[in-house]
């Protein structure tokens, strides 16, 4: 977004700005990629929900295509898709997500990570890398049966390839490239970045590809101990089918995307909680005071407990509002020609539901360029539900780890605001605290540092 910032844009998102311009459907090109995008709530409900076979399906987008040859979750298409997310949703459910099975599992690794902050003795630290591996072991534990060591040298070198990938895909050097190089092969110097991508994923599939003989060589069909388990008994089930489309290509890019999109979002929102926790030490007394009235001396918060911290609630919510980590959705595309809203959208267009118009649509929030826990608080103080808080976009497509990921928000981020009080590192004044994004696939937060003191 900071690429094409338009300079009477003033700071707002320069499509944002055109949609003021052309209003909430219109067509947009990247190079030689043309997209119509869907601004402001009330638009991208009507496509995303009252027409959602017609908007349903994934965007082709080279770099994904080149990536994943059609397969997995999150850039598949058709039948492929449709079985790959039935099984998926129904195996993530099977291993606890949403339950009280997979909350035990965030708790101690809610622990491990307490203590990881508390070596720091208060003294400044990077959370980026802590917090990746710590969320990814959530999503670790429901695929593989298993965590990883906060100084496991091998997973911290996944970590970080799958933290370049997010940031070179933000970047039109990866995301067009190799469209550009098929229009004009003289510009073949700029795929650079798209070879990098293709080059971590083969490292990462590398890594996967050895835990999977490791599962294969103890499976066990009387004790699955995760998706990996589950996907290599369907697998056995239905090898006497012809095309079964529970194949070794299904799996690995199943079970990574599962890992990329388990990690990489929630770790990023929780780095922007705790930055705005820092920018915002009132916001943090009272999450912390609300904690002292409703939970035991000694106790941590506890899913249960989150209907009587309503604060605490808002708080978490509009946090993944003002972050806004998704900010153009994930591309979708029309399968067939779509009359939409007076326009016609032929079979096969690119169409990007930017959910960052939604998520400060000035129709919808009080005060959509501010961090304001209120937008999702009543009169009272009870806790309110908001239409257009959708970062986890809405309709077919809509994020499979919605449940996972405010379980893990909940429990991590109050958890960890039970034990610490977050403040900048000693010099470094709220003010200067930077909010700007670094663009990637995902918004993350600029490098900063954080001081976890210890509460009294
Ligand atoms: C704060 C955390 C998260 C955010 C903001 C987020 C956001 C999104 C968004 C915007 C999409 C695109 C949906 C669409 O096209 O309509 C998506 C898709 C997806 N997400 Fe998430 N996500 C998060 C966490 C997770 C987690 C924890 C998992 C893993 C369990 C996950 C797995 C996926 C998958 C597999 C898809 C593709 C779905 C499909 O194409 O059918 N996400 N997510």
């Amino acid at each position: 977004l900071k690429w094409c910032a338009h300079p009477l844009a003033s700071g707002q998102c320069s499509i944002c700005y055109l949609s003021k311009l052309y209003g909430n459907v219109f067509t947009v090109h990247f190079g030689p990629r043309k997209a119509v995008v869907l601004a402001g709530y009330e638009t991208i409900k009507d496509a995303l929900l009252n027409h959602a076979e017609e908007f349903g399906e994934r965007a082709e987008i080279p770099i994904f295509r080149k990536m994943t040859r059609g397969n997995g979750i999150a850039f598949s298409h058709g039948e492929l898709w449709k079985t790959m997310r039935r099984f998926t949703l129904s195996t993530l459910r099977d291993f606890g997500m949403g339950r009280r099975t997979i909350e035990v599992r965030i708790l101690e690794e809610l622990n491990s990570l307490i203590k990881y902050f508390q070596s720091y003795q208060g003294k400044p630290f990077d959370t980026k890398m802590i917090l990746n591996n710590a969320v990814s072991n959530v999503i670790c534990s429901i695929l593989f049966g298993e965590r990883f060591e906060y100084d496991d040298p091998e997973f911290l070198t996944l970590l970080k390839l799958l933290n370049e990938n997010t940031k070179l895909l933000g970047s039109p050097m990866a995301s067009i490239a190799p469209q550009l190089y098929n229009f004009y092969p003289s510009l073949g110097f700029l795929l650079g970045a798209s070879k990098t991508v293709l080059q971590n994923i083969s490292e990462l599939s590398a890594f996967l590809q050895k835990l999977f003989k490791e599962h294969k060589e103890e499976f066990n069909e009387n004790n699955l101990t995760g998706f990996v388990d589950a996907f290599m008994m369907k697998q056995q089930q239905e090898s006497k089918k012809p095309h079964s489309m529970f194949h070794n290509e299904s799996l690995l890019f199943s079970t990574l995307d599962l890992f990329a999109a388990g990690t990489e979002t929630t770790s990023t929102t929780m780095r922007w909680g705790l930055l705005l926790m820092m920018k915002y030490p009132e916001i943090q007394r009272r999450i912390q005071e609300e904690m002292n009235q409703v939970i035991e001396p000694g106790e941590m918060p506890k899913l249960e407990d989150r209907k009587k911290m309503p604060y605490t609630d808002a708080v978490i919510h509009e946090i993944q509002r003002f972050a806004n980590i998704v900010p153009m959705g994930v591309s979708r595309s029309t399968p067939s020609d779509v009359n939409f809203q007076g326009y016609v959208i032929p079979k096969g267009t690119e169409i990007i539901p930017l959910l960052t118009s939604a998520l400060n649509d000035e129709l919808h929030w009080k005060t959509p360029h501010q961090f304001n826990p209120s937008h999702f608080l009543d009169a009272d103080g009870n806790f309110a539900r908001r239409e257009a808080f959708i970062p986890f976009s809405i309709g077919r497509r809509a994020c499979v780890g919605e449940g996972l990921a405010k379980m893990e928000l909940f429990l991590f981020f109050a958890g960890l605001l039970r034990k610490f009080v977050f403040q900048p590192p000693p010099g470094v004044s709220k003010a200067e605290l930077d909010l700007t994004a670094d663009v990637g696939f995902t918004l993350n937060p600029m490098p900063h540092l954080v001081c976890a003191v210890p509460c009294k």
